[in-house]
């Protein structure tokens, strides 16, 4: 059995306060891609995991990591999983969330058993919600509320990595000021509709990320060149921005591009996901 941890891209951040415990308060218009990790599980008679894939060495496979943590929360009998890690880690595309959330999905299909209500995975990681369906999604609170987002037109990303790994709470210690809640419209008429109202929303983590790493201020300026690019942000905590296109034909061009400028970077062209 296998499952697809994609990749989560906050198309908005906005940061609107801060609760008691000084975790942030977030409003986000959340998406998913049509790559990511690879999960793959097998019967056994004891939890176990081992780690694959272009970024497999970036991580440890003991039980820090979020797939044996969300496998133990799942509770039943044992596993042997695989993890085939394609997307980079600590990068504000959720890597560790989607894995996590992958693990709940894969061992509820192996066991017979319910997913779990969604609110209650945040305790793995405030992504993990979100991160169990693959349907754009508007998410709130910590991560711990979620509602369905309007039908988004056909659309394309290039996500770009520049080899920083971003730690979360560095970026978050950064941010100074508050922001307002994003104003969701009821549908998106088209792409240039759903591009124009994006381009007016903000990741409020940017400003903080660009301190911690300096990069972006590359990296940004250059996605939102690329021909056909409608948007350029970053997603998350960062390090991994993306640039927004109409057509897949020029999401693969830009690709291209960057790759040849910069074979260092993470570079990946994809669709964003429609529906769950
Ligand atoms: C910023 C977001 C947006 O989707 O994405 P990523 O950058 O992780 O992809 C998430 O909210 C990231 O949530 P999560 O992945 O659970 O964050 P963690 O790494 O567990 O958080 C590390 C630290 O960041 C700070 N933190 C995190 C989340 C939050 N809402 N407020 C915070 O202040 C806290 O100091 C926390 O201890
Ligand atoms: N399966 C996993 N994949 C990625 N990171 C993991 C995993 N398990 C634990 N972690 C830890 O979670 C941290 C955040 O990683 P990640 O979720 O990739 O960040 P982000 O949400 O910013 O993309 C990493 O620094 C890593 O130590």
């Amino acid at each position: 059995m296998r499952e697809l941890a994609r990749a989560k891209i906050n198309l908005t951040l906005h940061v609107t306060g801060r609760r008691p415990d000084g975790l942030h308060v977030l409003d986000s218009l959340v998406v998913f891609a049509e790559c990511g990790d690879v999960l793959e599980a097998e019967p056994a008679s004891t939890l176990s995991l081992t780690l694959d894939g272009p970024f497999g060495s970036a991580l440890d496979a003991g039980g820090d990591n979020l797939v044996l943590r969300a496998a133990e929360r799942m509770g039943g009998p044992g596993a042997a999983l695989r993890l085939w890690k394609n997307l980079p880690v600590a990068s504000g595309i959720g890597g560790g969330s989607a894995d996590a959330a992958a693990a709940v999905r894969l061992l509820a299909r192996m066991n017979g058993g319910a997913l779990p209500e969604a609110a209650t995975l945040t305790a793995l990681g405030a992504d993990v919600p979100v991160c169990l369906s693959a349907a754009p999604q508007r998410m709130r609170g910590i991560g711990e509320e979620l509602s369905v987002a309007p039908a988004l037109p056909p659309a394309w990303l290039v996500l770009v990595n520049p080899g920083v790994p971003v730690a979360t709470a560095r970026v978050f210690a950064r941010l100074e000021r508050f922001g307002r809640p994003i104003d969701l419209p009821e549908r998106f008429t088209d792409f240039h509709n759903f591009a124009g109202w994006l381009r007016e929303q903000r990741n409020d983590l940017e400003a903080p990320a660009r301190a911690v790493a300096p990069v972006l201020d590359q990296v940004l300026p250059e996605l939102a060149a690329l021909p056909g690019a409608a948007l350029a942000r970053m997603s998350g905590s960062g390090a991994t921005c993306f640039a927004l296109f109409g057509s897949d034909a020029e999401a693969l061009a830009a690709a291209e591009t960057l790759r040849r400028a910069h074979p260092g970077w993470w570079v990946m062209p994809t669709a964003i996901a429609a529906s769950g």
